[in-house]
């Protein structure tokens, strides 16, 4: 990774306060600190765990943004680093990249009681905490996220895991990071698409329960694009919301699956694009699934048709795709849509599990859903949706 760091730590402003966001999961408790600029004290507080190593695992995008710095900083509070950036995009949380990083950590001599620190998006910090949850039964990881989705969502709750052929995230454990840094400052670097697609996932969380903070994302998202106090306090919200359900149900036997909200849908998308980065990506699976929940509510006379419209017209506002045709090369046939539904990890005896909504913030969880139902259901958006 040669040549200077665009995002050089030595040429940001001193460390902002960070707003702390506890999860309290007994003696796997840790703290979200969210906040501009937080990259800059990170060799403090990571080597406050009292690590002697860390191997960082990054992609081949944020390595050369923020790793040097990050690595430097470490060995200034006396850990020994090694760095692994790995090709950016969904197709890295495969086997192949599981091995590679499994490998990278032991040659880096990670041992129990040393770090597995995951600089990068949801697909980094999904494969290096799945690689630190099985290299030595289970090392210690950090998550410094450096996507709006990742600061949101994916670095928080433990959920680590790769792809299979099969499906989405088939393939994984639940094992909590030790502390998850969001430095909002790196936000400040990502595509336009990608801080879309974060942005889904921020919706959600008015979706499921918080009505009024859907409407504070109507009133206050530009300023979240453009990195004002909204972002903080977005990323702060959208973490302990999630942190609440975390914490009263980890592995997901009962309410966490709200957290699901859209991504039936989307992650079906996902598998029938193949993974394929260039044209769906996690956050735009979930919105056009967050749209495709509120429909489905709405055709089984559980939701307002006012709310589904709604929902649609705020994810269309802020650049989301929203309907099945806005799938680049298609979104495959119904029956292409229920075989990959079919592997979601919410079925039961067989039978699909969707998250429904009686309204914004209304979302509650329903088994038992009929493939006919879902079928007519699609049936009327893929023909809606033809010229
Ligand atoms: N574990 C969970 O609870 C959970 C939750 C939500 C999503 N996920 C998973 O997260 C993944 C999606 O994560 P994602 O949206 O972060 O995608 P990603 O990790 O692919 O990152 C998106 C793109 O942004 C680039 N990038 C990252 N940070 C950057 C920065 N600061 N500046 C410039 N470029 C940057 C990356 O290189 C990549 O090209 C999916 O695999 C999804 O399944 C997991
Ligand atoms: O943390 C959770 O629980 C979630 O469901 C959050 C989702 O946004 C995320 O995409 C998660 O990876 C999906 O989990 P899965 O169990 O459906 O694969
Ligand atoms: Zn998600």
């Amino acid at each position: 990774m040669g040549g200077l760091p665009v995002n050089s730590l030595a040429t940001r402003a001193p460390e902002a306060a960070a707003i702390t966001v506890p999860v309290p999961l007994g003696d796997r408790a840790y703290e979200i600190l969210v906040g501009r600029g937080l990259l800059q004290g990170a060799g403090a507080r990571i080597a406050a765990l009292g690590a002697r190593a860390a191997a960082i695992v990054t992609d081949e995008h944020v390595g050369p943004l923020y790793a040097r710095s990050l690595a430097e900083a470490l060995e200034r509070h006396g850990l020994r680093t090694a760095t692994l950036a790995l090709p950016p995009g969904e197709a890295t949380k495969s086997y192949a990249f599981l091995e590679k990083v499994c490998d990278f950590a032991l040659e880096a001599r990670i041992e129990r009681g040393d770090l597995v620190v995951a600089l990068g998006g949801g697909v980094v910090g999904d494969l290096a905490g799945f690689a630190a949850a099985v290299v030595r039964r289970g090392v210690r990881f950090v998550q410094v996220p450096t996507t709006l989705l990742a600061q949101v969502d994916s670095s928080v709750g433990g959920k680590t895991g790769i792809n299979s052929r099969h499906g989405k995230n088939l393939v994984g454990a639940f094992h909590q990071p030790s502390l998850v840094l969001a430095d909002t400052a790196a936000l400040d670097t990502l595509s336009l698409r990608e801080m879309r697609a974060g942005y889904a996932e921020v919706v959600k969380y008015g979706l499921i329960d918080d009505a009024s903070f859907f409407d504070w994302c109507e009133a206050r998202w530009r300023g979240v694009f453009a990195g004002g106090p909204e972002r903080d306090e977005a990323v702060a919200r959208s973490c302990r919301a999630k942190a609440a359900v975390v914490v009263r149900d980890e592995r997901e036997d009962g309410d966490r699956a709200l957290l699901n909200l859209g991504h039936t849908f989307g992650h079906a998308l996902e598998r029938i694009t193949r993974y394929d980065s260039a044209r769906l990506v996690h956050g735009e699976g979930v919105a056009i699934g967050l749209c495709l929940a509120f429909r489905f509510s709405a055709s089984l006379g559980l939701c307002p048709d006012r709310d589904a419209r709604r929902v649609e017209a705020h994810l269309a506002e802020a650049g989301l795709p929203t309907r099945l045709n806005h799938v680049p090369g298609g979104c495959g046939t119904v029956e292409e849509l229920l075989d990959a539904m079919a592997q979601d990890k919410k079925v039961k005896g067989g039978a699909l599990t969707f998250i429904l909504a009686r309204g914004i913030g209304k979302s509650f969880i329903a088994p038992g859903i009929a493939a006919d139902e879902v079928r007519s259901f699609l049936k009327k958006e893929i023909s809606a949706a033809q010229p």
